[in-house]
């Protein structure tokens, strides 16, 4: 039967001396970061330092593109998502992404934009079942009062704001364990901003959260844990240091860390 509640089992990720290229530019260098169960983790650094790179290779986008290369491993709950024995949609199913442009099927209604993920799952849903599913998905995406009494109404019409929140609601139907944002606001206003913040606070303790945000005070905000990337004069994109939130911002222990935390460049 389709669980119409959140997920209990909450799982780590872990990136292992990930490694990435284009064609023959190496662009991350042996990366390894623990993102843990329930929480919050921000990639933060400088443009072009690899960090959506390294979050599409959280869920298995970054071999889409023709010339892209990797080494590794990513770990989800001790198990590599890259072993010959996983298969790529099982990998999909269980690490949803969220993109910087909202992108729910304009014309398609709100209710079959919820949905439209759930052929991934391969299991039967009956109407009743896809009921309790969209208003679970939608309240737990903070979206439901505002969309109630149009649900046949096209994703489309919706605000930014809105339609990102139905994209994150589209993510959680098919019970995700991981969500991966890559900077879901900077398309948004302030207020949208805000809200979705609130949505992340309120969704952390049933779904792991990695989000990519250029926003030091959105990463302050909402982040639990931070790694600071950094692609130096040329060099792959590594971390420089990576911990708790409050232990980047307030006494981080390298100085180009403090730099980028305080805005003196990037
Ligand atoms: N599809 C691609 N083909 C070739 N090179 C790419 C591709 N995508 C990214 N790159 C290169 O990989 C490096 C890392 O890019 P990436 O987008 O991961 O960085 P980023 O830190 O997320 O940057 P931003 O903050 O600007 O989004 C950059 O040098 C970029 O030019």
């Amino acid at each position: 039967m389709q669980r119409t509640s959140p997920s209990t089992s909450l799982a780590a990720l872990e990136g292992r001396a990930v490694s990435a290229w284009f064609g023959s530019h190496k662009v991350l260098d042996r990366v390894s970061l623990t993102m843990p169960a329930g929480a919050v983790t921000a990639l933060i650094g400088p443009s072009g330092c690899g960090k959506s790179t390294f979050l599409r290779i959280l869920n298995r986008m970054h071999e889409l593109v023709p010339s892209a290369a990797l080494a590794g491993e990513v770990l989800l709950d001790g198990e590599d998502i890259y072993a010959p024995s996983r298969r790529l949609i099982d990998a999909r199913r269980e690490i949803g992404m969220v993109f910087q442009k909202p992108n729910p099927f304009p014309a398609m209604s709100i209710y079959d934009n919820v949905v439209a993920g759930l052929k991934l799952t391969g299991k039967r849903v009956s109407r009743s079942e896809k009921d309790g599913l969209v208003e679970s998905c939608l309240s737990r995406a903070g979206l439901w009062k505002e969309v109630k009494d149009r649900l046949r109404q096209p994703g489309g019409g919706l605000s930014g704001g809105q339609q990102q929140r139905l994209c994150i609601a589209r993510s959680l139907a098919v019970m995700p364990r991981v969500l991966l944002m890559d900077e879901p606001c900077s398309a948004l206003d302030p207020t949208s901003t805000r809200r979705i913040e609130e949505t992340i606070g309120e969704l952390k303790s049933e779904v792991t959260i990695v989000i990519v945000t250029h926003n030091m005070q959105q990463a302050a905000r909402v982040s639990d844990f931070c790694a600071f990337f950094l692609a130096e004069q040329g060099t792959p994109g590594h971390i420089v240091e990576a911990g708790p939130t409050t232990a980047i911002f307030e006494t981080p222990q390298d100085a180009r860390t403090s730099d980028y935390v305080h805005g003196r460049f990037g």
